[in-house]
């Protein structure tokens, strides 16, 4: 209702001082960052940084100690009704695909659909039928997750993801468990998608591949600095940081040429 009102320069995210954990253990003390409408945003950095702590307060899953997650500038803990319309708004594609087993691939995709909108039976399959054909599953609609292979779960995953036309994607490494070229085919399918349809996509990952080859921009977590240690294009980072531990990083077994060199 208010969409037509945003202002155009209101980040798809802000991150404001957001700290975050689990009990009494702080993972991520102060965070702020924001992601633009329409890039594709990584959240990089080694194992145990924070990385899906992240992610997962960011789509309230888990409550901050102490911050807030703005959604087109609407706190995300504001009323139910009012969190319900700013849910509608992202979808998720987690690491394991996350279908259920006893549903077809359409019905998997069918699922939001039920969950977030008064469709009739027919309209809500026929969208999934779409979004499959979206990510290249046309024929295997009626086919159970177990029956098909990883790279394909995770197009299907994607496909469910898709399904309200969310504004916002978010993905927990979505390359994991895949081969490397079915992940490059799966991330030439993300930035496809996000690309044609204009969605802003949140992708945790420390796939170097997929990092270069994807991210607008990424922001790098570290987790004995328990925060933030570097942000803007993986490039850019790569050729000119002075950062120890983001050279390292990002260096790790590629060579990467600057964008610009004269
Ligand atoms: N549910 C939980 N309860 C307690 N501690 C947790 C929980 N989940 C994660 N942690 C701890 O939080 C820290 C960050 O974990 P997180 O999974 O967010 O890191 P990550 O960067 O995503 O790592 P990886 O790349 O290995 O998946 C780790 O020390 C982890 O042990």
């Amino acid at each position: 209702m208010n969409d037509s009102l945003e202002p155009a320069d209101v980040p798809a995210i802000a991150v404001e001082q957001l700290t975050c954990g689990y009990d009494a253990a702080v993972i991520l003390r102060d965070v702020s960052f924001t992601v633009r409408r329409g890039e594709i945003f990584f959240i990089i950095g080694g194992s145990g940084c924070g990385k899906s702590t992240l992610l997962r307060h960011m789509i309230g899953l888990d409550q901050p100690m102490a911050g807030t997650v703005r959604f087109f500038g609407e706190p995300l803990e504001a009323d139910p009704v009012r969190r319900r319309a700013v849910l509608m708004r992202f979808g998720v594609l987690f690491q394991s695909s996350a279908l259920w087993s006893s549903l077809t691939l359409r019905q998997n995709v069918s699922l939001p659909l039920e969950e977030y909108t008064d469709l009739s039976r027919r309209d809500r399959e026929e969208i999934a039928t779409l979004k499959l054909a979206q990510v290249g599953l046309t024929g295997y609609e009626d086919y159970y997750p177990a029956e098909i292979s990883g790279g394909m779960k995770k197009r299907a995953g994607l496909a469910r993801a898709l399904a309200l036309d969310p504004e916002i994607v978010f993905f927990d490494e979505p390359s994991a468990g895949l081969d490397p070229i079915t992940s490059r085919k799966l991330d030439e399918l993300t930035r496809q998608v996000c690309h044609t349809l204009g969605t802003t996509a949140v992708i945790v990952s420390h796939e170097l591949a997929s990092i270069f080859a994807l991210a607008d921009r990424v922001i790098m977590l570290d987790r004995e600095e328990k925060g933030i240690i570097a942000e803007g294009p993986p490039r850019e980072l790569a050729a000119h940081s002075r950062d120890p531990r983001v050279i390292e990083f990002l260096r790790r077994d590629v060579e990467v040429a600057p964008t610009s060199k004269h």
